[in-house]
């Protein structure tokens, strides 16, 4: 993985552009996310730890906007159900090339490794197949919010009985004190990590078109109105948590 630093908001910009997951982006997201999202690496371990609870044999596991597969790599660490595959989709071109590239220096190191096939496409045009396991890790939030709901109800039209849904998300909350209080804890962190003052604002206003945060309360009732059964919050750490979802 490349240990370039990010600096992408370093420099005062004269306008800042909307986010967007471009080869800039790519170069030095495994720094940007992990001293962005508190728990980031927690998150991604456990999710492994998670999915092997979960996985069928001979069933598929989908890591939905996945980036580098970091997701997927930890999918790999931990599952070892029979015959299982993953199917890596992200629509970022760049994402998918840098992706692909990690996976492939992998299946030449080791074998025995869950078979991964890459997608370049939208997870909100994909066919999905019988799968006992989906991973959204931080990758809700970019979808527009009128699409959110229909992704799931697919999502959990493909899960297999005693397959899960695991969503990570940031999450805005509808009490003002709460809100303000984490989200200040938030940039307390992004400051321990380094950033400064002025790449922190610039990252917040060129990230607030394109990531709209949902409340717990909102994935809650959204994932029961998709018709999962149940939804148990497994991490929190600040503003960041992730969920499982149960047909
Ligand atoms: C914050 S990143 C996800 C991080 C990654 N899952 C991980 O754990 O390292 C969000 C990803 O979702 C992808 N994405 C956003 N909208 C998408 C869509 N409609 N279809 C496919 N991928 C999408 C972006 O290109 C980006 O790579
Ligand atoms: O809230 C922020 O500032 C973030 O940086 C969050 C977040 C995310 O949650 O995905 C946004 C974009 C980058 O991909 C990395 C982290």
């Amino acid at each position: 993985m490349s240990k370039e630093p990010d600096r992408i908001f370093a420099q005062p910009l004269a306008q800042v552009p909307d986010f967007a997951f471009n080869e800039d982006v790519v170069r030095v997201f495994p720094d940007m996310i992990k001293r962005s999202v508190p728990g980031y690496p927690t998150i991604v371990e456990n999710l492994g730890v998670l999915a092997a609870q979960f996985a069928q044999p001979h069933s598929v596991l989908y890591d939905l906007g996945s980036s580098l597969g970091a997701v997927t790599q930890a999918l790999r660490r931990h599952v070892r159900s029979e015959g299982c595959k993953v199917i890596a989709v992200d629509n970022s071109a760049a994402m998918v090339e840098r992706c692909r590239e990690y996976l492939n220096g992998q299946n030449s190191m080791f074998q025995e490794l869950l078979p991964v096939e890459v997608i370049e496409g939208d997870i909100l045009a994909l066919q999905f197949e019988p799968a006992s396991v989906v991973a959204l890790n931080f990758t809700l939030q970019f979808i527009a919010p009128e699409q959110r709901l229909a992704l799931l109800g697919r999502i959990r039209q493909s899960l297999l009985p005693g397959g899960a849904l695991i969503l990570s998300e940031k999450l805005r909350f509808n009490d003002t004190q709460e809100h303000a209080l984490l989200t200040d804890l938030h940039i307390a962190f992004k400051r321990a990590n380094g950033y400064s003052d002025l790449e922190i604002a610039q990252k917040r206003s060129a990230i607030e078109n394109v990531m709209k945060p949902d409340s717990l309360e909102e994935h809650r009732e959204r994932l029961l109105a998709a018709g999962f059964s149940t939804v148990v919050p497994w991490f929190q750490c600040l503003n960041f948590a992730s969920l499982i979802a149960l047909p």
